[in-house]
């Protein structure tokens, strides 16, 4: 479904992702990993137009989508939960999931005002109340739901867990479990690795912006050692 072939990004002169491969086909969930800075956001940020790459391509069901803005990525059926939440802090949980909805661009509308409430309990209790008053477990929640909103084709989530308390964290990733259920594409990142093993297809491990161990997430979960030398745990 997104394929991204041998992509170099920098940041000025600094040279952050040398070459990197990633596919992510149809109805699949692939994991993210890599330690601090290992140039995990910078992958999504370039794949979904924010960073330019200096050469690679993007390719979405098959067509070239490489150095297209994020807009036209969003309209073409990429839901994007980016570190540290994109919610309106002045608009109601009610508001902040309404001016997100519309069918996905193949016709996709499984994902109602009332489905999102129905996997995320605590925020119909709370529809009336700002985005601001939230907390921020909450507020992860309605990013996650702002994006479902959509009717994505693929779902990405960049540290959705990042300083939620761990029963926030838990309930977090039984919506991730719920979503995958569902069939959409997702690509995840998160600090807990063996979280993420748990909960997708396979994965890719970059290490200073070079992909050095992927693979079908079963697996990678019983070469600890490996893991071990990459992530520092
Ligand atoms: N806007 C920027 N300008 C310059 N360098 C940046 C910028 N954003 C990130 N970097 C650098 O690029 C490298 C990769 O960062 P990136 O945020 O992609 O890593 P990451 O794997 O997502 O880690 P983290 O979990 O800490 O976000 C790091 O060395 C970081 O310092």
């Amino acid at each position: 479904m997104l394929q991204i072939k041998t992509l170099n990004t920098y940041y000025g002169d600094s040279h952050i992702l040398h070459g990197v491969d990633l596919d992510i086909p149809r109805g699949k969930t692939v994991g993210l990993l890599g330690r601090n800075g290992m140039g995990k956001t910078t992958l999504i940020r370039s794949l979904m137009g924010y960073v330019p790459a200096a050469s690679g391509s993007v390719s979405w069901l098959g067509k070239a989508v490489t150095g297209q803005p994020p807009e036209k990525m969003a309209r073409l059926g990429i839901g994007y939960v980016p570190e540290g939440r994109g919610i309106f802090p002045n608009l109601s949980v009610r508001e902040n999931l309404l001016m997100s909805a519309r069918p996905g661009p193949t016709g996709r509308h499984d994902w109602t005002y009332d489905r999102v409430l129905d996997i995320f309990p605590r925020l119909k209790e709370r529809l009336d109340h700002g985005g601001q008053q939230l907390s921020g477990g909450e507020q992860q929640m309605l990013s996650i739901g702002r994006a479902l909103m959509t009717n994505p084709d693929l779902l990405i989530l960049d540290e959705a867990t990042e300083g939620l308390a761990p029963l926030i964290v838990q309930e977090i990733w039984r919506v991730i479990a719920t979503i995958r259920a569902t069939g959409i594409s997702a690509l995840i990142v998160d600090r807990n690795y063996r979280a993420v093993l748990e909960h997708t297809d396979s994965a890719v491990l970059l290490e200073k912006g070079r992909v050095v161990l992927q693979g079908e997430s079963n697996a990678l979960l019983g070469t600890p050692q490996e893991l071990a030398r990459y992530l520092g745990v």
